[in-house]
């Protein structure tokens, strides 16, 4: 049995409502099928599409309505964290229901605090929303939109991502952890936040779920990071002839790879420095990368990529 934080990708959520409700289904069960075998497990999830959703929606609706305030960034941050728990608590609920374990399973609305100063905050990098052909990203960049092409995938909108230094609501977390409750915490990376005055202030951007999920997991001390995404394992160059899928990576050489460009910025690059992060933080600690559907399968050491210090 280890305690382990889990940040859940893009593919263990969907992208509109019908479809995030019936995906999440589906992740409920891998993750129950790992607190059945008696791991004590804290979720994290990602929200670059919802978040994009849910703030395009009120541009737009405030365009062609002039009825629907404006809503700043944060505000939609944080309600894409409410919308996707709402989904992810219920679905886990319902499936330890099923199987008649009896656990409580609870969202919380968390904060993320960032550094204002940030040299994220002059250079936007975090993909959200959905994807865009080139010919609709230039259109969009005249309009004052920043763009980027996301790994051979089209064109997707990129807001500031700054780095997270704490988390606001630590303490009730662990006490929640502590109380054996399944924690849904940090979703979308948290809301970013800076100390203004005594109090918080929310900013405009999206903190890395990856960065802010390596944040919880060395609060709570666990022993394991698992990065679920929709690759079973990381490769070196990725997408080439040369490709090779990567069964571990020490630190050093991962971070070499980092360095010689193997992992592509706003998807795989973050996930390998977080976990990077993660495992020379103290001894003995190790991250996994690898799929949902191949989750139990590298819990066993049979796939996935792990980062560790040797
Ligand atoms: N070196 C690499 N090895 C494996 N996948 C990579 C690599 N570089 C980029 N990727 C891409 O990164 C994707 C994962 O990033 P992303 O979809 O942004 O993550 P998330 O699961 O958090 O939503 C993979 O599905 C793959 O297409
Ligand atoms: N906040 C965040 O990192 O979201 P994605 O994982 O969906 O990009």
């Amino acid at each position: 049995m280890s305690r382990m934080v889990v940040a859940l990708g893009g593919n263990a959520l969907g992208e509109t409502p019908l479809e995030q409700r019936e995906i999440v289904q589906h992740t409920a069960k891998q993750i129950v099928d790992f607190i059945e075998e008696g791991h004590e497990v804290i979720l994290a999830h990602g929200n670059g599409p919802q978040v994009g959703m849910i703030n395009l929606a009120f541009e737009n609706s405030a365009q062609c309505q002039g009825q629907t305030p404006k809503m700043p960034f944060p505000e939609c941050g944080a309600m894409s964290q409410g919308y996707i728990g709402y989904h992810l608590q219920n679905g886990i609920k319902e499936e330890l229901n099923n199987r008649g374990i009896d656990k409580a399973v609870t969202s919380v609305v968390s904060q993320v605090i960032v550094d204002k100063d940030d040299n994220a905050f002059k250079n936007p990098t975090k993909p959200i929303g959905s994807f865009y052909s080139k010919t609709e990203a230039k259109k969009l960049e005249k309009e004052g939109y920043d763009f980027i092409e996301d790994s051979g995938r089209g064109y997707r909108r990129v807001v500031p991502s700054p780095m997270p230094v704490d988390i606001v609501e630590k303490d009730v977390i662990s006490t929640l952890v502590e109380n054996e409750h399944i924690l849904i915490a940090c979703g979308g990376g948290g809301v970013p936040v800076v100390r203004e005055n005594g109090s918080l202030k929310g900013v405009s951007a999206v903190i890395d779920k990856d960065f802010a999920s390596e944040k919880l997991a060395e609060i709570l001390e666990v022993d394991l990071f698992l990065i679920l995404t929709a690759v079973e394992k990381v490769a070196i160059n990725f997408g080439t002839t040369n490709e090779e899928w990567l069964s571990k990576m020490d630190i050093k050489t991962a971070k070499r790879y980092c360095q010689e460009g193997h992992f592509a910025p706003g998807s795989m690059l973050p996930k390998v420095k977080a976990a990077i992060k993660f495992a020379e933080s103290k001894k003995d600690r190790k991250a996994l990368i690898t799929s949902l559907d191949k989750s139990k399968e590298a819990l066993l050491g049979q796939t996935g990529t792990i980062i560790y210090d040797d």
